[in-house]
Formats: C-alpha cells, sequence, structure tokens
C-alpha cells in the first residue's frame, strides 16, 4: 500500500467514527497531494457546502467518503525525503557590540521533520533561524542545502528556503487577492491561480476570512495567511520565528497540528523549524527538540543522559507546603525538591516509577492542580 493510499484510509477512520473537524482538514491533506485541478475543485466546492450546512453531518459523511474514494484511486507521485536538505555544522555567530555568541550548533533536517527550537527570551533562536534562512551571516562553520532542483538565483533559493519573522508586514486589499498574487509571480494561469488560491484558503481554515483586510484579520489570522501565502509557494524549507505567539492554546495545538500534517505531506514535504516558548505544545508534534542557552546548543536526548542520567524528574503544582512533599516522599528515593515559580520540581533516583509518585500523591488529601512527567522534557532544562 502507498503512503498516499495509508493516509487516505486514515481519513476514512475519522469519517468513520464522525470526527469531522479533523478528518476534513486531512481530507483535504489528501487531496492537495494529488495536485489535480479536478479533485481542488471539488474540495472547494465542498468546504462551500460545509460553510453553509454546518449542522448536516451524515451528508457532509457521505461527500467526504465519495471525494475520498475518488482522491484513492489517483497516483501520486511520492518525493523520497531520505536525504537531508538542510545541514549546518558547527555554525558559530557573535555580534560584535555584543557580549552574546551563539554556537557551535549543528542541526541536520529532512523533508516532513518538524524541528522545535525552544530557550528563554534572547538566547539566540532568531539568531539561529536567520541563519539557518541565510538572512544572517556567520563567523564560523558551514551551511548546505539539498534542494530538488539546483537552485539558479535568489529568487528561486527564496522560493525553496521560506522565513517568516515574528513581525509581519501590514498587505493592502482583501486577503485573497493577496494569495492570488502570489502566484502570478509565478506564471500560473488566472484559473488554475483561482483554484490553487481557494483550495489553499480552505486547508489553513481561511474560508470565511477571505475578503477580508489586513486590519480585520486577528493575529492568528494573519498567521494563517502568512502561512498559506507561503505554502502557495512550494517551499521545501519553512523557518518560522514564534508562529504561536499571541494564539490561545486551543488555537496553538491546531496550528501545529496542521502545520505538522503539511510538512508531512507525500507529494511535497517541507522541512519545518519554528520557534516556541510553547515547550510542551511543540515538543508533542516535534521529531526532535533545540533547546537553546546562552547560546549554546543542547541535543535534548543527548544531554539527558550527560546532565541528568535517568532520573526520574516530576513537576507537580499543588498548595502543599515543602515539608508535607518532603514527608509524603519519604518512601521513595527522593534525591532533590525544589520549589520553582509556584510548583515544585522533584528528582528521582531512577529505581523510582512515576506510577509510585502518582499513587503517593493519590493518598493524601491535599490539592494538587496537575503532576507532570517531565523526565524526557526539554523542560527540566528550564528549571534546572
Ligand atoms: N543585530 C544585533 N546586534 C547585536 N546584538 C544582537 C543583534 N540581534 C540580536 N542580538 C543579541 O543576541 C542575543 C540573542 O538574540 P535573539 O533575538 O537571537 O534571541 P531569541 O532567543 O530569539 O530571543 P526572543 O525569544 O526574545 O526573540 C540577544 O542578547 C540580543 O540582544
Amino acid at each position: 500500500m502507498t503512503r498516499h493510499q495509508q493516509r487516505v484510509n486514515e481519513v476514512f477512520r475519522f469519517f468513520d467514527n464522525r470526527d469531522t473537524e479533523l478528518g476534513f482538514r486531512k481530507l483535504l491533506d489528501c487531496a492537495m497531494d494529488t495536485q489535480k485541478m479536478s479533485i481542488y475543485q471539488k474540495a472547494i466546492e465542498l468546504t462551500d457546502w460545509r460553510e453553509k450546512n454546518p449542522t448536516n453531518i451524515d451528508t457532509l459523511i457521505e461527500k467526504a467518503k465519495s471525494l475520498l474514494d475518488e482522491i484513492a484511486s489517483i497516483q501520486v507521485e511520492e518525493l523520497s525525503s531520505d536525504n537531508s536538505v538542510l545541514e549546518a555544522k558547527n555554525i558559530k555567530k557573535s555580534y560584535g557590540s555584543n557580549r552574546f555568541s551563539l554556537g557551535p550548533v549543528s542541526v541536520q533536517i529532512r523533508k516532513g521533520q518538524v524541528y522545535g527550537l525552544v530557550g528563554e527570551n534572547g538566547n539566540g533562536k532568531t539568531t539561529l533561524l536567520r541563519i539557518l534562512a541565510k538572512e544572517l551571516s556567520y563567523n564560523d562553520g558551514s551551511l548546505s542545502f539539498n534542494f530538488k532542483d539546483k537552485t539558479t538565483n535568489d529568487f528561486d533559493l527564496r522560493t525553496k528556503l521560506i522565513y517568516i519573522p515574528q513581525r509581519t508586514e501590514k498587505w493592502y486589499g482583501s486577503l485573497k487577492d493577496n494569495l492570488k498574487f502570489v502566484l502570478s509571480n509565478y506564471g500560473i494561469n488566472p484559473e488554475e491561480n483561482e483554484t490553487r488560491t481557494l483550495m489553499m484558503i480552505a486547508r489553513l481554515g481561511l474560508w470565511n476570512y477571505k475578503h477580508l483586510k489586513w486590519s480585520e484579520l486577528s493575529s492568528g489570522y494573519k498567521m494563517r495567511f502568512e502561512l498559506a501565502r507561503t505554502l502557495l509557494r512550494q517551499p521545501e524549507i519553512l523557518l518560522l520565528d514564534e508562529p504561536l505567539a499571541n494564539l490561545d492554546v486551543l488555537a496553538q495545538q491546531v496550528i501545529l497540528e496542521d502545520l505538522k500534517a503539511i510538512c508531512n505531506s507525500v507529494n511535497n514535504p517541507i522541512a519545518l523549524i519554528l520557534s516556541s516558548q510553547q515547550l510542551y505544545e511543540v515538543e508533542k508534534i516535534s521529531d526532535k527538540v533545540i533547546f537553546l542557552k546562552n547560546g549554546q546548543y543542547k541535543d535534548n536526548h543527548q544531554t539527558s543522559t550527560e546532565e541528568f542520567g535517568d532520573q526520574l524528574i516530576i513537576e507537580i503544582d499543588s498548595s502543599a507546603s515543602r515539608e508535607e512533599l518532603l514527608s509524603l516522599f519519604g518512601a521513595l528515593d527522593l534525591h532533590q525538591l525544589k520549589y520553582n515559580g509556584g510548583i515544585y520540581i522533584a528528582n528521582f533516583g531512577i529505581e523510582t516509577k512515576f506510577s509510585q509518585v502518582l499513587s503517593v500523591l493519590g493518598n493524601v488529601d491535599i490539592e494538587v492542580v496537575y503532576v507532570r512527567n517531565i523526565s524526557k522534557s526539554t523542560r527540566r532544562f528550564f528549571v534546572n
């Protein structure tokens, strides 16, 4: 079975389980992979129908499955993503006027992979992203790309390697017209331009916003517009600086899930590196997390053994006093209990199991807001 067929089957299961929200977004991903304008048009019509008939779920499922049948029968060209598309080796950078220095940083990423770049403010995330985007020079190391076709000029490079900064520029006119303008620069004929633009608008959840102006969009939808504009150009590497800033938690989860799915396209996979302060959300979708502290790079996996061994590290939000917790954990192999910004961080020996900690906490009458096992999360770098 091809990867395309596997993806289509997965979407069928979403509709079988009446999960039409995520299912519909995944259906649009599969439709986009076909690169067939006739399929795009049907997906666009279905999006419009769905917006006009939000409560008619049974008919939606029927219509979606019929389109899926058609999508399944189409041969989709699968692009191999075995080799890394970007390789940075021992990159170093320092700003003359500032004591800050970055690196050495080495990164290797393949298409279809998502890397999360995390770290506190001022630790070099933007600097690294801009270096990888070839927007900023570096002092030492090397940076190489392995694109599908050779890049011939700067415009070509800027199509394949796209960096979206934290603050984007204001635009004029309607959202849809701005998106159509992108494709007109690539000499796409008007009919195909309309179809590709509407398809992207549908996929990025912008259907009801397509006639709005910049000033009428919330920051979340401005970010979605930027992504639509970028994805229309079919980049191979996408570097996003803080795409989650100003989004509420739910919107963050939805956009991350969308990004992951879009980057995993069978036909046009993208290597994505995104910086964020939203540690847990980013960790959930990332293939790898890069942590920067004072410009120094930490590989989550490697550093775990060097700094923490196989300790069990637990974060607890509780109004219990330190003494109460110390006495509770007395029977377990507790190495350290720190109070950190309103929450406790407890380090236990490798013999202690998370289930034992949960059991101890569950057997007493103290208030616990949450307990989280951060032994493998980059969160432990932040709190130590
Ligand atoms: N053009 C510049 N000239 C001198 N110093 C700079 C320049 N740009 C950034 N810096 C310094 O480099 C350091 C890293 O900045 P950078 O913007 O890369 O961090 P960041 O992790 O992206 O921060 P934030 O999360 O706040 O955006 C900071 O100390 C910053 O002041």
